[in-house]
Formats: C-alpha cells, structure tokens, sequence
C-alpha cells in the first residue's frame, strides 16, 4: 500500500517511521511519503489559511496549496487515483469496519487540515477524480488533523498482511465483528498483591474458558458500551437492515 499524508507539521508525523507502521515501511508493505503542504505556497509567507468568508472565528486553509499539492501527487492524468481520507470531526465515524475497508485500498492520501477547516472547495475539486471520505476519529475537537492521521494509519497498517505477527490475535479484539469488547486478559503470576487470576483460566478446560470469556465480554460491552449491545438488540430481533 502507498501512503501520502499532506501537512503543514510533517515532523508531527515522524511518528509513521516508530514500531509497527516503521516496521511495515521497512519491509515494503507501506511505501510512506511525507509532505510539507508550504511546498505549493509561492509567497514570502508561505501562506495556507486565510479569514473565512461569511465571517466567524478562526481561520481556514486556502484551496490553492491543496489543489496544487494534489495535483502533483496524484496527477488527474496520471494511471491511477489515491482514495483521499480527509480528517474532520464533521466526518464519518472512523470504525474498525472503515479501517478493514481502507486496509485494501491500494493507495491511500491523508489531508492533514486545521480544525476550522479546509475550504469545502478541495473536497469537491479532489472527489471529481478520486474517492474522498472526511473521516472522524470521535467527538472530540484535536487541533489538527495529524494526530487522527496517525491513528488512521496504525488502525489500518495492522491489518496488513505481514504487518503483525499473529493474525489470529486480530480475530478476538475488541470491535472485531462480533460486535462485543474484549474480555479482560491475565499472565503470570498467578497471584500479585493479592490479585488472583480467575480459577477458570487455570482450569485447562477450554470450553468453560471460552464460555467464561464470551460472558466477561457480553459484562464488559452492556457496562461500557450498551449501545453496542442495543446494535445486538436489533440484529437478534431481526430488525437491522443487512438484508435490506
Ligand atoms: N475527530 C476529530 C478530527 C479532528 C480534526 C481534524 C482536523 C483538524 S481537527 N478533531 N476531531
């Protein structure tokens, strides 16, 4: 897979070089490319954002310097066409289904904006050759679209081929499909500061442990996440729309 990540804080993103996504880099199954959106500003100031028209606080980023950007990374007659993720919390919820989907693009671009935005402009110019997603990481407002981006990409580069060890490991993790959180996981020692490990754990009965697990998750979700467990709700009352 190719990445392109578009920023104004490149360094920001000297994360993509550390541990599993370094790792995919290193061994080919990322090809990263970094870079500096001041790189199509042409005046002194290297300007990118501008006053928003309709008045309002803040400042939003010019269409120019992404057009631009675009355009040299992703030519319109170029043989193929990045699918273009742009950070936002007006975005689409970034799930482990999005990241699966994104896990088999072959070529991915990332706009990194600020959080008052890029000029509506680009995504409309942007989504007349190539697939554009404004994606939301939660509904939390960052700063910048850097630190969503390094979030995409780990959620995503994880689920490469290659990329992690086990892949089974990536079977029983929470959001994983079935819909439910993880159950609580425990290693040696058996005892510590007298917390014990869970009897069943140790049973060696593998049935019982899986049944122990299944309800410990099922606890877990309807605590933590019962919205998770109303989706459940409407599946098992035959109410959610997959065969519509
Ligand atoms: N989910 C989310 C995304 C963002 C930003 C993206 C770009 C600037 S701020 N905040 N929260």
């Amino acid at each position: 897979m190719r990445l392109d990540v578009v920023t104004i804080f490149p360094e920001y993103l000297a994360a993509l070089d550390v541990s599993l996504v370094g790792k995919a880099a290193k061994s080919g199954l990322l090809d990263v490319h970094l870079h500096d959106l001041r790189e199509w500003t042409h005046d002194r100031h290297r300007t990118v954002d501008d006053t928003p028209y309709g008045g309002g606080a803040g400042m939003v980023m010019k269409p120019e310097p992404w057009g631009l950007a675009l355009d040299a990374i992703a030519p319109a007659d170029g043989p193929a066409q990045p699918r273009l993720i742009v950070p936002t919390p007006a975005g689409r919820p970034f799930t482990q289904a999005l990241a699966y989907e994104l896990a088999a693009e072959p070529w991915l671009a990332f706009a990194c904006g600020r959080y008052e935005g890029i000029d509506a402009r680009v995504a409309s110019y942007a989504g007349e050759r190539m697939r554009v997603d404004e994606v939301s990481i939660g509904d939390y407002v960052l700063n910048g679209g850097e630190v969503a981006v390094l979030v995409m990409v780990e959620a995503v580069a994880r689920l490469l081929p290659g990329v992690i060890g086990n892949p089974e490991s990536l079977a029983e993790e929470s959001h994983s499909g079935d819909g439910l959180l993880e159950y609580p996981v425990y290693t040696k020692p058996t005892s510590w500061r007298g917390h014990d490990v869970p009897e069943v754990l140790l049973s060696g009965n593998h049935g019982l442990i899986a049944d122990w697990r299944h309800e410990e998750s099922v606890r877990r979700t309807a605590e933590r996440r019962p919205d998770l467990l109303a989706a459940w709700g409407d599946v098992l009352a035959g109410k959610d729309d997959s065969d519509a």
